[in-house]
């Protein structure tokens, strides 16, 4: 069976997973990834090729297809435009073993991990990381390069904007909007929406100042 070629771009602990789903799901051909620090020389099985500076090489050889494996949502998002620049193509990295109602839209660039559920009408824009044990209910609108973690539960009709983070096992009641580049931390409770740009956590969620806004 014919399976297109596909680069990771990243090396890190989201590369070994996402490596992982897309292996399990088994549609595409994974050629190897590209990583900026030291590497091993593999990573779940997949040879690592060098640095970005790579790439175009690997565009002529016929690699056409890649997947930004950084879980950083600004450094992902640089990425992302970046491959696309160049040439190459995004894919969407779903597991088997999540659910994703054939109601529900998807962009580009996305992966879903294992026990994931995405309801009727929710719309992922391109770019998302959709995280282990992660549920995405009906008409919720994820913007691009967000990232929704591990056991988070988003309830219906909930925004969350571009590049924002969701920690993990957090919960988030219905209508919310989360505003773009801001951090839900674990296991908070949202009940009232969150501006752009701030860090909110704690059951009923509210803000904190943060030293670091590296996210
Ligand atoms: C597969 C994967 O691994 S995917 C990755 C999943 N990762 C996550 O979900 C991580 C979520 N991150 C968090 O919850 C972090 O604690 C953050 C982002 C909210 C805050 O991190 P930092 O900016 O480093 O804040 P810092 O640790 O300095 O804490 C600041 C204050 O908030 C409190 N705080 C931090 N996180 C939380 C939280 N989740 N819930 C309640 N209080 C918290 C701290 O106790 C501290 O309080 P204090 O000032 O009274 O001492």
């Amino acid at each position: 069976m014919h399976r297109n070629k596909v680069v990771i771009i990243g090396g890190g602990g989201h590369a070994k997973v996402v490596i992982d789903v897309i292996q399990s799901a088994d549609t595409y051909e994974l050629v190897g990834f590209t990583s900026h620090s030291d590497q091993e020389s593999n990573l779940s099985g997949i040879p690592y090729l060098g640095d970005d500076s790579i790439l175009p090489t690997l565009l002529e050889e016929g690699v056409q297809y890649f997947f930004v494996a950084t879980g950083n949502n600004r450094l992902r998002k640089k990425l992302f435009y970046q491959l696309i620049e160049l040439g190459f193509t995004p894919i969407n990295a779903i597991s088997p073993f999540a659910r994703i109602s054939p109601f529900a839209k998807l962009g580009r660039g996305i992966v879903v991990m294992p026990g994931a559920v995405i309801n009727a009408y929710a719309v992922i824009e391109d770019n998302v990381i959709i995280n282990t044990l992660s549920g995405i209910d009906h008409d919720c609108l994820i913007k691009p390069h967000a990232h929704i973690a591990p056991g988070a539960s988003l309830a219906g009709c909930v925004n969350v904007g571009e590049g924002a983070f969701v920690g993990m096992k957090s919960s988030v009641i219905p209508e919310i909007s989360i505003g773009e580049w801001s951090v839900v931390g674990a296991g908070a409770a949202v009940i009232s929406d969150v501006p752009s740009y701030v860090t909110v956590v704690g059951v009923p969620a509210k803000k904190i100042i943060v030293r670091n806004e590296e996210r």
